[in-house]
């Protein structure tokens, strides 16, 4: 039986991997960590009386996971992934905001510690596949913009996934010319910028996790598009992680780099 610590437990992902890993075999829920969480209120988020309730990394007692599932915030991420890694835990992240620099420090880490994990922007197929088709048509198509839509609880933008696809993009892409008569007359208008790749993040009610990708050319354009109607569709990639976390022997960085 694989012991489970599961961070963010009583937040919107947290409560799904809490579904998602009290219904599998071979695993086992025994630890969770969130600031409110409490032995009182603990059965409302669905963890069983023998799981151990913490509220701050400093209460983590030794051994008392296997895995460290991550679904916080991105003020909280970067300390707990190191924690669990320190603690011998193998972390499957999907909390978003670590820095790249952050990211490579873990991924050291990782690798002296002999310790496999996965951080992954996105756990849904529809992302993966967006952020991959993106990549291959940035190499076509280099004038290229990016919309990501959320719900009006997001607490970071541009999201994890918009800034993982700008990246992505920007590797393949031919150089650019940006317009250098372009102004703004009301500020932040033509949206973030990452090397030259314009952000444009929607927060609304209504919405869960949607990207569009356009790109535009001489006479056509192309439209990208993924929706995540429902936090579920993020339990696939996070149950994949799972069972193949004990193949990994350092900190990977993206689903795609495990299916
Ligand atoms: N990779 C992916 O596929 C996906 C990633 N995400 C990312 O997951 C993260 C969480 O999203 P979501 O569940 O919507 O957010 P929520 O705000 O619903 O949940 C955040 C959780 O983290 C807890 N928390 C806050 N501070 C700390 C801390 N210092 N240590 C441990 N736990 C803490 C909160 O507890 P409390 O309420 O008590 O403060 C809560 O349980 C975000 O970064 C989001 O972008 C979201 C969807 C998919
Ligand atoms: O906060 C969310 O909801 C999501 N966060 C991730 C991100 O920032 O990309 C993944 C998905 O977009 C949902």
């Amino acid at each position: 039986m694989k012991k489970v610590l599961i961070a963010g437990a009583t937040g919107a992902m947290g409560q799904k991997a809490v579904d998602l890993v009290n219904s599998l075999e071979g695993f086992e829920i025994t630890a969770a960590l969130a600031p409110h969480l409490t032995r009182e209120n603990m059965t409302e988020y669905h963890l069983a009386s023998s799981v151990h309730p913490y509220q701050s990394l400093s209460e983590i007692e030794d051994r008392v996971a296997d895995i460290w599932i991550d679904f916080t915030l991105p003020n909280a991420v970067y300390s707990n992934v190191k924690f669990a890694i320190e603690h011998e835990m193998k972390p499957i992240v999907g909390t978003t905001g670590l820095t790249d620099e952050q990211q490579a420090e873990l991924v050291t880490l990782s690798k002296e510690k002999h310790l496999g994990g996965l951080i992954a922007a996105n756990f849904g197929m529809s992302a993966v596949l967006l952020m991959k088709f993106a990549q291959e048509a940035a190499k076509y198509f280099p004038d290229v913009e990016i919309i990501e839509m959320h719900h009006g609880d997001k607490k970071d933008a541009p999201s994890g996934t918009a800034l993982s696809t700008a990246k992505l993009i920007d590797q393949v892409r031919p150089v650019h010319e940006t317009n250098p008569t372009e102004t703004e007359s009301l500020s932040g208008a033509r949206g973030g910028d990452y090397h030259g790749i314009k952000i444009h993040a929607v927060r609304l009610p209504g919405y869960i996790a949607h990207e569009q990708v356009l790109f535009g050319g001489d006479g056509e354009a192309l439209t990208i598009r993924q929706d995540s109607f429902d936090r579920q569709s993020f339990m696939n990639g996070v149950k994949v992680a799972l069972e193949k976390i004990d193949d990994l022997s350092e900190l990977v960085i993206g689903l795609e780099n495990i299916l």
